[in-house]
């Protein structure tokens, strides 16, 4: 099963999204910035790398938020999401159409990929609840 890594970076109760442009699968959706791990890097240095390639700027990953397994039609993944820094917010969309810093209440009204709808609502109970520092 493939690990794919997403960067959940949380400003003044927002986290950061990216959609998926035309073209790639599941274009339209939107999700936490990453991608899959490759052979011989740490999900950390995955985290980091995609970043970098997506948005052409440094993170620091932090620490593992929620991991959560989802089958496609076509195999599983293992969505390990990260709570991460951003070091520069001057992002550059270098694979996605668009980037938006979304209120965490808000996240339910944005269609995200079916594996990160988990997240969005550990998200979003962990924020009521006064548990996201
Ligand atoms: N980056 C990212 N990928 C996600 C999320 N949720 C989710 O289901 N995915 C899926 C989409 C992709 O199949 C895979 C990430 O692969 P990738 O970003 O490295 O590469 P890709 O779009 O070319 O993927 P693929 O077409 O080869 O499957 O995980 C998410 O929140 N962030």
């Amino acid at each position: 099963m493939k690990n794919v890594a997403a960067a959940v970076f949380i400003r003044d109760g927002s986290v950061l999204l990216a959609r998926r442009a035309p073209g790639q699968r599941m274009a339209g959706f939107w999700e936490f910035p990453g991608g899959k791990q490759e052979e011989r890097e740490t999900i950390f240095e995955c985290l980091e790398r995609e970043i970098r390639e997506e948005f052409n700027v440094p993170c620091k990953a932090l620490e593992i938020y929620c991991k959560h397994v989802h089958r496609y039609g076509a195999g599983a993944i293992n969505l390990i999401a990260i709570r991460s820094e951003l070091l520069d917010h001057r992002i550059e969309l270098r694979v996605h159409d668009a980037s938006e810093w979304i209120q965490i209440p808000e996240l339910n009204s944005y269609r995200v990929s079916p594996a990160d709808i988990f997240v969005s609502e550990k998200l979003i109970s962990d924020y009521i609840g006064g548990r996201l520092a």
